[in-house]
């Protein structure tokens, strides 16, 4: 990788899995050497699949990958080495210590001797692993194991460390914690990340740059305080004692437009929310407007732009709705992420995935 080359960098990815779901829809992401990117999308917009590609684990239909400099797609093995991988599974072996698994994952990378034991303790020490470092993995809560899932991916010293969905699932104490462990590893020395995450607060605090995932491709792509930025004004959010039928949201829409002080007024079920030069000013001019109409208000509540607001401006629909369709959405199906292969091949088929053979079985927490 030259000096100032991106450590990342995939254009036009399609990937289509068996049973014609579309996962990537011409998928791009650009990561600048040493910084933090998100990927910033509701479940089923293809993230992780964009990350299986990027690590090797998958193969695109087409489109170009590369990688710390390396073509991933003709040189999976180089891409390899230079990659740290956190699969949203752990990868760590529950019946071994958080020590045997780090030295194991060192020794599969080439580490012998001294340097392999001082590195294994020096990351068990940085997570603060050190007093569980000799006790089964199994004993360990879902923040510690998530922390040892995060050694064992910078075990061999990658370039670039790749996070799918770091906090799914942990309590909001570990959750923190480990924003705090990730922006102290943004602060190494040369290290990319690139994290992927449906939580929204996450992208803001951690990444430098987002880009924001739907259905396979990247809708808003900057930083978070730009993106919030091109958002000019205040959001405005009413919630309606009813949900309006069709015709009433749009004449509500209308209504609401005539009235001059607000834009862009979209409907989420009895949600409006609409967009406002001056947010408190706009309030009683809204209010008069649907009273006027007939629509009873429960509640108004006017706040700076959030990346929800910047979702809802390009997907066209609010993020949790997104989520909570999740898969519904491309697929057609609403079963989730389809399990993970215990061979390290990722897609339901896998015949295509032949790359991903190579993997050794526990290439730091890959498709699991
Ligand atoms: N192995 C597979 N076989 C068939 N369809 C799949 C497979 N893996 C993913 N999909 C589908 O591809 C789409 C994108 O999934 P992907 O897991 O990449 O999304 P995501 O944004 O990472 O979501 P999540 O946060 O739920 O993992 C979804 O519709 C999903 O159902």
């Amino acid at each position: 990788m030259t000096a100032h080359a991106p450590a990342v960098v995939a254009h036009d990815l399609i990937k289509t899995y068996p049973g014609g779901v579309r996962a990537l829809d011409g998928m791009a992401v650009t990561v600048e050497a040493g910084t933090v990117f998100g990927l910033l999308g509701p479940n089923g917009a293809g993230k992780s699949t964009t990350v299986k590609i990027l690590t090797t684990l998958a193969r695109p239909d087409s489109g170009a990958a590369v990688v710390a400099g390396h073509d991933a797609l003709r040189h999976p093995d180089r891409v390899r080495r230079a990659i740290g991988v956190v699969a949203q599974k752990s990868g760590a072996d529950p019946v071994a210590t958080g020590r045997e698994n780090l030295l194991l994952q060192g020794r599969l990378y080439g580490l012998r001797g001294a340097a392999l034991g001082k590195r294994a303790d020096e990351l068990l020490d940085r997570f603060d692993l050190t007093a569980a470092g000799r006790r089964m993995v199994k004993t360990y809560s879902g923040g510690m194991q998530r922390r040892l899932d995060v050694a064992l991916g910078l075990m061999h010293r990658p370039q670039v460390l790749f996070l799918d969905e770091p906090t799914t699932g942990l309590d909001p104490e570990a959750r923190t914690a480990m924003w705090e462990e990730i922006s102290r590893l943004a602060g190494d020395e040369g290290l990319t990340i690139l994290l992927t995450t449906h939580y929204l607060e996450e992208a803001d605090r951690l990444a430098e740059r987002i880009a924001i995932v739907d259905r396979g491709r990247v809708v808003a792509e900057g930083t978070p305080d730009g993106l919030k930025g091109e958002l000019r004004g205040d959001a405005v959010h009413v919630e309606l004692s009813r949900t309006p039928d069709e015709v009433d949201a749009r004449l509500l829409a209308t209504a609401l437009g005539e009235c001059a002080a607000v834009r862009e007024v979209t409907f989420d079920g009895r949600r409006l929310s609409a967009r406002a030069d001056d947010g408190p000013a706009a309030v009683p001019r809204v209010l008069t407007a649907l009273e006027q109409q007939g629509a009873a208000v429960a509640s108004v509540t006017v706040a700076r732009p959030s990346l929800d607001d910047v979702y809802l401006r390009y997907a066209g629909r609010r993020f949790s709705e997104a989520d909570t369709a999740g898969h519904q959405d491309n697929s057609g199906r609403t079963g989730g992420t389809a399990p993970a292969d215990p061979t390290g091949r990722t897609d339901a088929a896998g015949a295509h995935d032949d790359t991903a053979g190579n993997v050794p079985a526990r290439t730091s927490g890959g498709a699991r």
